[in-house]
């Protein structure tokens, strides 16, 4: 176990699993910059450069739905739009889609990432030629080729290279915003390609629109899935916090919810009844976006990772808009909430028992993760 015996914790070293990382936001601002400068010899594009539209060191998107006030002095850029008017439009075809992937995977393993669950809202690119599934198949080509360790673009990291490897599954995700027809066309997916490298079905996309109860059957059907895991964004804002929806949510039967953010001492006690399920937590995300009041040494973190029925899962969101890896979320929550190396240590290893990528893969990560 390298590093075991050390006093301090080396973040990137210990291997890790990450289970809430969004495809789109987790492409680094860098990566959008070659394909944009790609994109621009080629006469493809008059977006402006990431770098200037994205500048280093901004993470104060706003999500509008705040509950807290901003900590900077900066102005915030609305998050949700960044998405749709701006690295939709630049990550518009296969080649865009393939590269961008790839540097996800690179990124996260060069991280210490053993294990990733990324997920992503299937998007059909018509100028291109590619449809939703074929979107699919796209991530899904470029994580075999990833783990075959055959991609010619540099720095291939994996078990070719003779190291621990990064594993990827791939989660689906049905957007808040989307008729009950596009939620179902997801599900399709997500069977078509059940046991080809998708595992879940996530329901994510902007608190402000409030769930259509139209989506419950999707979900409902999702459930009986045989071996079709499911996760939720869940009361990240007070506005996606009413009672009603979160019974609606919790009534799907998720086996992990993200964020958790606002629930009532009602709705905790109703977390509590589900023992073992995952909760995955973002602080970094959380903090810089204006989510949850008090820093990081406020974050619910501190509320859950102690108690017994649930399994925290420490996650990232979205390290290309906050720019925090896995690594600094673990050196955070040691820092704020004081957890030991064997604290942070067990605090991975339980993480385990809530993926979605097979018995196999749990055992496989249950003798690679360090214990102590
Ligand atoms: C506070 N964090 C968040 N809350 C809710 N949804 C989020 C999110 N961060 C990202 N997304 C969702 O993921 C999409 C981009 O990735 P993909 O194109 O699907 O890979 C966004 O459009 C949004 O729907």
């Amino acid at each position: 176990m390298p590093g075991s015996n050390t006093a301090v914790l080396d973040y990137t070293a210990l291997p890790k699993i990450e289970l809430h990382a969004h495809l789109s936001g987790s492409i680094s601002r860098q990566c959008l910059h070659e394909v944009w400068l790609t994109k621009k010899a080629a006469g493809e594009t008059n977006l402006q450069d990431p770098l200037v539209e994205m500048p280093p060191e901004k993470h104060d998107y706003d999500l509008k739905t705040k509950t807290a006030k901003l900590r900077t002095n900066q102005t915030p850029t609305s998050f949700f739009p960044l998405f749709s008017s701006y690295i939709y439009n630049l990550v518009n075809d296969a080649a865009a889609l393939r590269h961008t992937t790839l540097a996800v995977l690179r990124d996260f393993a060069a991280d210490g990432v053993v294990y990733l669950e990324l997920r992503t809202t299937p998007r059909a690119m018509p100028a291109a030629g590619l449809t939703e599934a074929g979107y699919v198949q796209t991530i899904l080509d470029a994580i075999a080729e990833y783990e075959s360790g055959s991609q010619s673009e540099g720095g291939v990291v994996g078990e070719a290279a003779g190291e621990v490897g990064l594993r990827t599954k791939l989660i689906l995700s049905v957007d808040r915003r989307h008729s009950p027809a596009q939620a179902a066309r997801v599900l399709a997916l997500a069977r078509q390609f059940l046991g080809r490298g998708v595992v879940g079905i996530d329901l994510c996309g902007d608190p402000a629109t409030p769930v259509n109860p139209a989506l419950s059957p999707v979900f409902e059907e999702a459930r009986r899935v045989p071996g079709l895991g499911m996760t939720l964004h869940f009361a990240e804002a007070e506005c996606s916090a009413s009672d009603a929806e979160l019974d609606m949510l919790l009534g799907w039967r998720p086996d992990r919810i993200g964020h958790v953010i606002c629930v009532s001492e009602r709705v905790r006690q109703e977390i509590l009844k589900r023992p073992g399920i995952g909760l995955e937590l973002c602080l970094s995300c959380n903090v810089h976006a204006g989510m949850v009041c008090g820093g990081f040494e406020g974050h619910h973190f501190g509320d859950w990772w102690k108690i017994q029925e649930t399994v925290v899962a420490l996650s990232t969101d979205d390290v290309g808009v906050f720019e925090s890896p896995l690594s600094n979320e673990y050196a955070l929550v040691a820092q704020h909430f004081g957890l030991s190396r064997a604290q942070i240590c067990a605090l991975v290893i339980r993480g385990v028992d809530i993926i979605f990528g097979g018995e196999e893969e749990k055992r496989r990560l249950r003798d690679i993760l360090w214990k102590e």
